[in-house]
């Protein structure tokens, strides 16, 4: 048995990022930005006032002035402000030349064009500079999964369009005699293929591009079959038959279609048995059957092989930490991946750990991970998780 690492690494070595292309901006939140996109201008363009009121020269309590104009967002006040003088200002207009600090609007008493100051002024001077929050040429840096805050700082950029890695294209075969397709009718010793859609689910968040094939039938011709559509894939995940049965095809269909085939038994629960190769220009990965074995390995495994796909660097999930909320005992010889809820308490591993068990999984919100043979711990000691 390797371990996880170790897998993961192998996994790694297979992935091949892929190609660019160019995006408008609305389409490209939860992209991967593959080269660094650079701000048109300065942000603010002009010196900007923060407040609504009026901008001037100089403030003291009680002095009087006069209202000479007005500027506006989007329109401009075009001469200057002398002393014993004011122009009424919102929020976002440029600053006129001459004004040193805006006087709020509540500080003020205001009669025809003439306004007194109050008695007690605030520090001001409510003027943001040109630039401070960017200057033309500042660099959104690649790679970066782009976040919603990241789109809003590009359009302020004025950039209408990014560079982004391609989507990876996922080819999802569920393999098996006893499975079919939620809302068909199951025969009595069938079962409704679940992790097949949850991996779906999963690989959209990470910003691939995943398709479900035809279920595989345990035969080396339909197992044929389901290979032969994977098309244009970039990787395509095989679920179950993985192990050792006599119906567990997976590893000779595709060592006969040419995969250079790598079998590993990785030290973990749940997910002990995985398969990796190349399959034309595809990278493949099979994974166990079991429905949370498959949702784990996709959490431990898939995610980080997406994001190595999509030129993001290539590490594990950064794992969290937390103080237990109970005891637990001494863990084996594989690194568990516990299903755990974790609160403002702590996190703590369910009781039902088997690895058939979705309802549990649905439940968790946390992988609490176990080291090998850690020993038995109590509450309050601080261990390792992966968020769900
Ligand atoms: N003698 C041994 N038996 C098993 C070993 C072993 O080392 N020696 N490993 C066990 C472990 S651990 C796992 S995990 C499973 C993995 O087996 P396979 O990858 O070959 O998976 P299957 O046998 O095809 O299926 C296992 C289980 O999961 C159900 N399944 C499969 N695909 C789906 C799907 N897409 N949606 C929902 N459920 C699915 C399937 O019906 C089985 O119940 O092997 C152990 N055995
Ligand atoms: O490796 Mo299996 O996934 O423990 O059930």
């Amino acid at each position: 048995m390797i371990p996880v690492a170790e897998a993961l690494d192998r996994l790694f070595a297979l992935a091949r990022p892929l190609g660019h292309e160019t995006v408008p901006l609305a389409q490209a939140a939860g992209r991967v930005l593959a080269v660094a996109a650079t701000a048109r201008r300065d942000q603010p363009p002009f010196p900007a006032s923060a407040m609504d009121g009026y901008a001037v020269s100089d403030a003291a309590p009680g002095q009087q002035k006069t209202v000479i104009g007005e500027s506006a967002a989007g329109a401009r006040f075009a001469g200057a402000v002398g002393a014993g003088e004011a122009v009424r200002i919102f929020t976002g207009a440029p600053v006129p030349d001459g004004a040193t600090r805006i006087v709020l609007q509540e500080d003020v008493t205001r009669d025809g064009d003439r306004i007194t100051l109050g008695d007690a002024l605030d520090a001001g001077p409510h003027i943001r500079a040109a630039g401070t929050d960017f200057r033309a040429g500042h660099q959104l840096e690649a790679p970066r999964r782009l976040t919603p805050n990241d789109i809003a700082l590009l359009a302020a950029m004025n950039v209408p369009e990014v560079t982004v890695t391609r989507r990876p294209k996922v080819a999802l075969i569920s393999t098996g005699n006893e499975l079919v397709m939620p809302g068909d009718t199951p025969g009595p010793d069938q079962i409704i293929v679940s992790n097949t859609y949850g991996l779906q689910a999963l690989l959209r968040d990470l910003g691939a591009e995943p398709r479900i094939l035809p279920i595989a039938r345990d035969s080396l011709a339909s197992l044929t079959g389901a290979f032969a559509l994977m098309d244009d894939a970039d990787l395509v995940i095989t679920i179950g038959g993985a192990s050792v049965g006599d119906h567990d095809l997976v590893a000779e269909v595709a060592g006969t279609l040419g995969m250079d085939r790598a079998f590993h038994k990785v030290a973990m629960r749940p997910g002990k048995p995985l398969m990796s190769g190349r399959l034309g220009g595809a990278m493949m990965i099979g994974l166990p059957g079991n429905p949370v074995s498959a949702m784990v390995c996709g959490h431990v495994f898939v995610a980080p092989v997406i994001d190595a796909l999509s030129g993001l660097p290539a590490r594990p999930t950064p794992r969290r930490h937390a103080p237990l909320s109970a005891d637990i005992g001494a863990n084996g010889l594989r690194e568990h991946y516990m299903r755990a809820r974790l609160t403002e308490d702590g996190i703590a591993p369910f009781e039902r750990q088997d690895s058939s068990l979705l309802s549990v999984l649905g439940q968790a919100n946390a992988l609490l991970v176990r080291p090998p043979q850690d020993p038995a711990r109590t509450a309050g000691d601080r261990v390792a998780y992966l968020p769900l």
